[in-house]
Order: structure tokens, then C-alpha cells, then sequence
């Protein structure tokens, strides 16, 4: 089955991709890297949104409609090992990189249109049409799926969705919450009276992009309590996204007429991040100051356009409230901003959040398994993923982020997780898969041809078996540039 797969993907080779070495086992934690793990192609492309969308949800959600996606990546991990310190995988120094990069999830609802089952111009008799233009997505068509599997031919299935949007509600033990908090309140109470710490903020205005007063949380809040806000914030990174560093964390207010335009962040990282300290948020006294990100159905407008149909507001952007210790982390690529805020000047009563980026993925192994051990078992297991992935680079862009469970007894994979999934496929992905229809074998849906691909090729690795026969993990990052 995977020789088979590998040639098919051979088939849609069109770009060459640059592999990150596989070796790279715990390095070293200050090294900055966006994409460690394995591949990385040599030229950043535009991104196709899947057509499906799903949000993850951890806790109370309001004002939004939302698919619980359970099960999905993040919602089933491990408690870190003692001796994963939070604070000793932090990332050091401040970039003096503004806010134009950032990491960011996914989120949303669906609320785009859905997708053209008719007039596919595909018939049992006629076969497919290779050359038809890429606004057909004939994985989503119920006439082609069938018409495949009478043929017996196989339709390899997504194992996992896709999730570009992720909302924890009660992030921070609420003691933390209200203590940082607190920090701000008492430092805006009295506007008359003069201290050092007044003096922290940094009024950002970029004309026609971003109007806000920011200041670095490091510096502005009293040790202790920011080392408690960096280890939940390392602590999550790591055991529900693999990423082993955070960006240094921002915290912004916004008063009337603050405001993000929507912008990407694509180099920053590959999850952003935003912690929300606002106060009462469905008492506010301003409107606006909900994160804005733009939906799939927009990112792939034509491929489901309706002339008969008006879109609004809500069918073109998601936006997410911040309510008090909400945690909403995002994928950054998708366009993005913060709704300008209208009301009150007083920053104790406007938006005030924490936010930053979610970086340096990279595979990490925990329990007694040495990486040193493990590393040629690993690299000549996943030999044969990067060749059939390379043919399909520049086809599909994203994250994914695996964990697998590997026996101490005897070195074999027993679970694998997919902790997350940002996978998009690029424009024109249609065409040459359906080239490859035409040999009559699989129907390559990319995304679903790289999770069968991982999962093959993770699960079948044996991995060196330990003296004390614990189990160990290991969280693997792919990324496609
Ligand atoms: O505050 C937010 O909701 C979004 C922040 C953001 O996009 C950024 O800082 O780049
Ligand atoms: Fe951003």
C-alpha cells in the first residue's frame, strides 16, 4: 500500500523540497527556528483553505457558533514530565520585531457556502476530466466519490480535521488571572499620582494598520507572577502543539479607536496567541475589540460562489470575543485582525490582553528512551515519508503535529495522536491529483494522502527497547512551507 501511495505522489511532483534534517533531537532550547521538524519548501506559496472548518473548544463559548471537533489534536494530552521545566524551554531574548508576525490557529464556523454538487460534468461513462479547472474540488463531490468506489477504486480518508482555530476559556488558575490583573488595575487606579510604571506603555501607531499602547509583559509584571504566566503558556505550547517556545509575550490595550487591520503573520510561527485580561466582557463599555479572522469560504471564494446569495460580516469573518482569561490561540497565515474599539478611553475599561506566538516546533522525546538511541531507528523509519512527501511539496501547506506512544518492551509504536493539523492544499492541487486519478488507482486527496503516509510510516518504526521497559513519547512536527 505505501509503494503504491509513493508512486502515486510521485505523479504530482512539481516542486522540489528542501528537508530539514531528522536528527534534530531535543536541541538546543535558545535556538530560534520556525520550522524544525522535516520539510520545508524553498518558496512560500498561497494558501488554499480546505473547505471543511472546525473549531476546538475547551470550556464556555459565547457569541460564536461552534463545531466541537472532540477528539481532535490537543484535547488528550499527557502531563509533562518533572523534569520538563517550563521555564528552562523559554525562549530568551525580545525580538524588537513589532507585531507584524505572529503565530496563529484556526478556529470557526463553516458559515461559508457550502460546496457545488451539481453540474460536475462527470458521469460514470465519461470518466474524468483532468483538464477542468481547479475551482473543481471533485473530493467533495458525492458523484465522483461514488462513482470511485463502484470502481473499487480505494478513497483514502482524512484521519484527522483540520483546526485553525482554538478556544480555551479558564486558561490561567483564576488566582494568576486576577493577580495580573490586578497588577494593571492598581497601576492605572489613580491617574494623578506619578510611579515608575506609568511610564511602561508604548503607543504603536502604524497609519492605517495598527493603533494600540503595548508594553512586554517580562518587564511589566513582577517576577513571579510572569513566571507563572510563561510556564502555562510553555506548558500548553508543548504538550498541545509541540512547540517548545513562545515568543516573548506582548500586552496590549486597546481604547476607543484602537484597532488591528487584518494582517498575516506568517513568519512568526506557526500558532498565535490571545490571552484576554478584559474585564467584564459582556458588560463592556465599547464596542468592537474581538479578534477578526477571515474564513475558509472567503480564502476560496470562487470554488463556491453564489450569485444568488449576499454575504455579511459574519459569513466572511469569525470574531472572537475576549472575555476574561480566554486563551485563543490561531492559525497566523489566515488574514486577521482586532475590530476596532469604540467607547471609552479609560484602558481599565477597554481591551486589555496578553498575546504573542506559539514557535519553535521541534520533535522532543519524553520518558526514558535516549534520543541518541533512538535517532537511526527514527531517521531510517521516516526515509521513506520524505521521499513520498517531496512529490507532493509545493501542493500543501501547513503543520502537522504528531505524537506517538512507543513501547519500552518492545520499541514499538502502540498510539499515535495527531496533536495538530493546519494543512491546507494549495490552488491547483485538483489538477494534477486528478491527473493521477487517471491511472486509476486512489483518490488523493493531499491531505488525507500526507496523515495515511505519517501514520504508515510512524507506526511501523521499532524503536530500541529500554532496560527499565517504561514507555517513552515522542512529538513530532512536519512542516510544509
Ligand atoms: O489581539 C488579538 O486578538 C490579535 C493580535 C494579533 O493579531 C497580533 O498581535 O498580531
Ligand atoms: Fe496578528
Amino acid at each position: 500500500m505505501l509503494s503504491q501511495k509513493t508512486s502515486l505522489v510521485g505523479r504530482l511532483q512539481t516542486h522540489f523540497a528542501t528537508k530539514l534534517p531528522t536528527g534534530v533531537l531535543l536541541p538546543a532550547r535558545s535556538i530560534h527556528k520556525r520550522y524544525v521538524g522535516s520539510l520545508a519548501k524553498r518558496r512560500r506559496r498561497q494558501v488554499e483553505e480546505d473547505t471543511r472548518q472546525d473549531v476546538r473548544v475547551n470550556g464556555q463559548v459565547s457569541e460564536l457558533s461552534l463545531k466541537n471537533s472532540a477528539g481532535q489534536a490537543g484535547q488528550d494530552l499527557g502531563v509533562l514530565p518533572p523534569n520538563a521545566s517550563a521555564s528552562a524551554r523559554k525562549t530568551a531574548s525580545y525580538s524588537t520585531t513589532p507585531l507584524l508576525d505572529g503565530p496563529a490557529t484556526a478556529v470557526i464556523d463553516a458559515a461559508g457556502p457550502t460546496t457545488r454538487t451539481d453540474d460536475l460534468g462527470v458521469d460514470e461513462d465519461e470518466g474524468f476530466d483532468a483538464t477542468r479547472t481547479p475551482d473543481w474540488d471533485p473530493w467533495n463531490d458525492p458523484k465522483v466519490v461514488e462513482a470511485l468506489r463502484q470502481q473499487e477504486i480505494p478513497v483514502l480518508e482524512e484521519l484527522t480535521s483540520s483546526t485553525h482555530i482554538i478556544i480555551n476559556d479558564g486558561f490561567l488558575p483564576e488566582a494568576d488571572a486576577r493577580a495580573l490583573r490586578g497588577v494593571f488595575e492598581r497601576r492605572f487606579a489613580d491617574p494623578r499620582v506619578i510611579h515608575p510604571e506609568r511610564f511602561l506603555w508604548d503607543y504603536w501607531h502604524v497609519p492605517d494598520q495598527y493603533t494600540l499602547v503595548r508594553t512586554q509583559a517580562q518587564v511589566y509584571f513582577p517576577e513571579e507572577l510572569y513566571q507563572s504566566l510563561e510556564d502555562a503558556l510553555l506548558t500548553y505550547g508543548e504538550s498541545q502543539l509541540g512547540c517548545r517556545a513562545i515568543s516573548p509575550i506582548w500586552m496590549s490595550y486597546y481604547v476607543d479607536g484602537c484597532v488591528q487591520e487584518l494582517h498575516c503573520d506568517n513568519p512568526h510561527g506557526p500558532f498565535a496567541f490571545v490571552l484576554s485580561l478584559t474585564q467584564d466582557w459582556d458588560q463592556r463599555e465599547f464596542t468592537g475589540g474581538e479578534t477578526m479572522i477571515m474564513q475558509q469560504g472567503v480564502l476560496n471564494y470562487w470554488r463556491s460562489y453564489e450569485p444568488r446569495k449576499g454575504l455579511e460580516m459574519q459569513q466572511l469573518v469569525t470574531r472572537v470575543p475576549a472575555p476574561f482569561n480566554r486563551l485563543t490561540v490561531f492559525d497566523p497565515r489566515f488574514p486577521h485582525g482586532v475590530r476596532q474599539v469604540h467607547g471609552t478611553r479609560d484602558p481599565r475599561k477597554g481591551r486589555l490582553v496578553l498575546h504573542g506566538w506559539f514557535t519553535e516546533p521541534m520533535p522532543f522525546f519524553q520518558g526514558p528512551l535516549d534520543p541518541a538511541d533512538a535517532e537511526e531507528a527514527l531517521n531510517g523509519g521516516l526515509a521513506p515519508l520524505w521521499d513520498a512527501l517531496e512529490g507532493i511539496s509545493g501542493l500543501i501547506t501547513g503543520t502537522l503535529i504528531v505524537r506517538v506512544h512507543i513501547s519500552g518492551r518492545s520499541g514499538s509504536v502502540t498510539d499515535l495522536q495527531w496533536l495538530a493539523d493546519t494543512l491546507v492544499e494549495v490552488p491547483n492541487h485538483d489538477r494534477a491529483a486528478a491527473e493521477a486519478l487517471l491511472e486509476g488507482r486512489v483518490l488523493p486527496r493531499l491531505r488525507a494522502l500526507v496523515h495515511n503516509e505519517v501514520h504508515d510510516c510512524m507506526t511501523a518504526i521499532i524503536f530500541p527497547t529500554v532496560p527499565s521497559g517504561e514507555d517513552s513519547v515522542l512529538t513530532y512536527p512536519i512542516i510544509f512551507e
